[in-house]
């Protein structure tokens, strides 16, 4: 099943810079470990934004839902998730 996700960061002004980084260290090793496994498809930044669109395929909403919480920014996240499938116009067969 594939999802197109939005995720936009937004981390309290306040936090320790170390802390941060630590943060996002620690999210980019995951996503990483996700995108070489298949599971995060793609991930793009959106231009001018600390925010992301990303393509995920996933057995099942349960499993984004684990995915995407298990992200050490998750709390620190706003997730927008619309569910996709294929066009009937689509030229690419391998596109599933
Ligand atoms: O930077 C972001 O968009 C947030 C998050 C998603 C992947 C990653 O490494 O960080």
């Amino acid at each position: 099943m594939l999802f197109h996700v939005r995720m936009d960061v937004q981390l309290p002004p306040a936090m320790p810079v170390a802390q941060a980084d630590e943060l996002k260290k620690n999210e980019r090793e995951l996503a990483q470990s996700l995108q070489r496994s298949g599971k995060w498809r793609h991930l793009w930044r959106i231009a001018g934004q600390y925010a992301n669109f990303s393509v995920f395929d996933v057995n099942s909403v349960d499993e984004l839902h684990a995915l995407l919480t298990s992200l050490p920014l998750f709390p620190y996240m706003k997730i927008e998730i619309n569910p996709m499938c294929r066009h009937p116009s689509s030229v690419r067969d391998t596109d599933a």
